[in-house]
């Protein structure tokens, strides 16, 4: 029986870099060696030197720094890539030779549509042009990979010979990409188990997997070929690579180690690394991570529906089979959206410093289920207002009787605001702003005289075309003076209100909203009762 352990070798500084437009400067390169090495990886493939003075210089500072510390554990094997030509051989030598552990890469293809149309060599000489860069390879280093490119659309028995001809010249490890992402979990399976089963010599060289993503069964593929007997994964972060990238070295890892009895495997990677080097990689490559990327994705831990939320309040293994602090995620999300249910609502509000009883918390859950049908996330900032509104049934105090702008690049922009206030009366104001709607505010703020902060203002079309219904939602904060819902919260703490103004004029819509809030926050602030005796003069 083979021993349980998988080595992890990351090729996310070689093949990783070659997605397109991931490039990273050297010293990105040698950031990510270092996480690479805390997180505990076997090999690191830290270029390929032939490519560049620059790719090289990159990959020897990495065998040199990273190559030879022991910060966080073992020191790992520094790998570089090279054709199988002497020149390309010699320079990944040259650059992985200060590593304490070094390691040359050497490929040459073996399927029947590379070796014809690319290469331009028939088999026979692809057989000598490998045992004679394997063996060189050798005499320069003591750890020597070899892989035959596109093994996955290779004929088998040729790969036996190929293969055979490689451990003859000295390679220690063999490794059998699916260079094009073609082959299915059983086929890719076979193969592995194909070649251990068939070729000489083999049982003592390390038998590894390189699996790309064009079907999107990478890792699918990389866990077969372990499960036939390979002992190293080829990988990479976020699983980037050539076009659709390279099997995801979180995803291989963590199948490990979820399901140990499944496979009887084991990895020396530290996975409590695995978000910060996700993380790190994205930044310097700017290829961001999709949301839903398993292991590493904003919302692999994220949860928004009612029976989901519900089912994890109660007991977190019911919808997560990892707990995010295994992948050094912050905690489990429970997202409050048009999907979330009671259960989530009340204990988010708990949270908040509202304890609610049940009629209350039925209003609060009937117009948050009308708001999450408009806004994509609700907020901790909407749930307040959402609960102010519950709390004090708005009143219009001031209401817009009549609205005029000018703006434009002419001049300043200017609003006139006419209010009609609770004592019945017109008020009347103006103001220059930075815009119309500041402008607008500002006329508005002369009257009413209730001090807030404006926090959020959105504007949505809910139409399409020219006449558009425009929509608006702000959220201002001021001082609420009679509110204590709950111990916890003390009297005369600053809260937010939100309003909600529509029209086919985004001004109009603007002030609208903007007087939905401040309607809200004068209740709250006790200011209704002084209104009549206020400052506000009528026309
Ligand atoms: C499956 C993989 O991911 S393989 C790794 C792919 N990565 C890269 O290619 C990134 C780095 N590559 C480079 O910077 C450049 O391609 C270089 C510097 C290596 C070579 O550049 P150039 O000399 O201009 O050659 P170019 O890239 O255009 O063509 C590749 C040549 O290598 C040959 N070649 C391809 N693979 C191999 C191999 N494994 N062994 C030997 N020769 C090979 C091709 O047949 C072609 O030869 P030709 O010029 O006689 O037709
Ligand atoms: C060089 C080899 C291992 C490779 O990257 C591939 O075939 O995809």
């Amino acid at each position: 029986m083979s021993e349980p352990y998988v080595r992890i070798f990351d090729t996310t500084l070689r093949d990783g870099e070659q997605s397109p437009g991931a490039t990273m400067t050297s010293a990105e390169k040698l950031e990510v060696a270092r996480g690479l090495a805390r997180l505990g990886v076997d090999v690191i493939e830290a270029g390929f030197p032939a490519a560049s003075p620059d790719d090289l210089e990159a990959v020897r500072r990495i065998a040199i720094e990273v190559g030879n510390s022991a910060d966080g554990g073992r020191v790992p094997i520094i790998c570089g890539l090279a054709r199988a030509t002497k020149s390309d051989i010699d320079k990944a030598w040259q650059a992985v030779q200060p590593a304490a552990r070094p390691r040359i890469h050497t490929f040459l293809a073996t399927s029947e549509i590379h070796m014809q149309y690319k290469l331009r060599m028939t088999r026979q000489q692809v057989l000598e042009r490998v045992a004679e860069m394997v063996a060189y390879a050798r005499s320069l280093c003591e750890d020597v990979e070899f892989s035959p490119e596109d093994a996955g659309r290779s004929d088998p028995e040729f790969l036996y010979e190929v293969l055979a001809v490689a451990i003859r010249a000295g390679a220690t490890t063999l490794n059998i990409p699916d260079t094009v992402g073609y082959t299915t979990p059983d086929e890719f399976g076979a193969l592995i188990a194909g070649i251990i089963q068939n070729t000489p010599g083999i049982e003592n060289c390390i038998v590894s997997v390189h699996c790309h993503n064009d079907l999107g069964l990478a890792t699918a593929n990389t866990l077969a070929g372990l499960r036939a007997g390979a002992r190293q994964a080829e990988v990479t972060i976020n699983g980037i690579g050539e076009r659709a990238g390279n099997t995801a070295l979180e995803e291989v890892v963590m199948a490990l180690h979820t399901r140990p009895q499944f496979y009887g495997l084991h990895t020396g990677i530290d996975t409590t690394q695995i978000s910060r080097i996700s993380k790190l990689v994205s930044n310097y490559t700017g290829l961001p991570v999709q949301p839903n990327k398993a292991i590493v994705g904003a919302n692999a831990f994220a949860h928004e529906a009612g029976i989901h939320q519900d089912g994890m309040l109660k007991h977190s293994l019911t919808y997560e089979i990892m707990r995010p602090e295994t992948v050094g995620a912050t905690q489990s999300k429970l997202v409050l959206g048009k999907h979330s249910g009671r259960h989530a609502l009340r204990t988010r509000l708990a949270a908040l410093g509202y304890a609610l009883d049940e009629s209350e918390m039925d209003q609060v859950f009937e117009r948050f289920k009308h708001l999450a049908d408009r806004k994509k996330t609700i907020t901790d900032a909407d749930l307040e207002a959402l609960v102010s509104d519950e709390l004090y049934q708005p009143r219009e105090f001031f209401a817009l009787d009549g609205l005029q702008v000018a703006c434009g690049t002419m001049g300043m922009p200017t609003a006139t605001v006419r209010l009609r206030g609770p004592d019945g009366q017109l008020h009347v104001s103006a103001a220059v702003g930075t815009g119309p709607v500041d402008a607008a505010y500002k006329a508005i703020d002369a009257i009413v005289k209730a001090p807030n902060t404006l926090q959020e203002f959105v504007v949505h079309a809910v139409t399409e075309g020219i006449d558009a219904l425009g929509e608006v939602t702000v959220r201002i904060e001021g001082i609420d003076a009679l509110l204590q819902i709950s111990p916890q919260r003390e009297a005369e703490v600053p809260r937010t209100f939100g309003g909600y103004g529509a029209d086919t004029d985004i001004v109009v819509a603007s002030v609208k909203a903007y007087l939905a809030a401040l309607n809200k926050l004068l209740v709250a602030s006790g200011q209704y009762g002084s209104v009549e005796q206020s400052a506000v003069q009528p026309v």
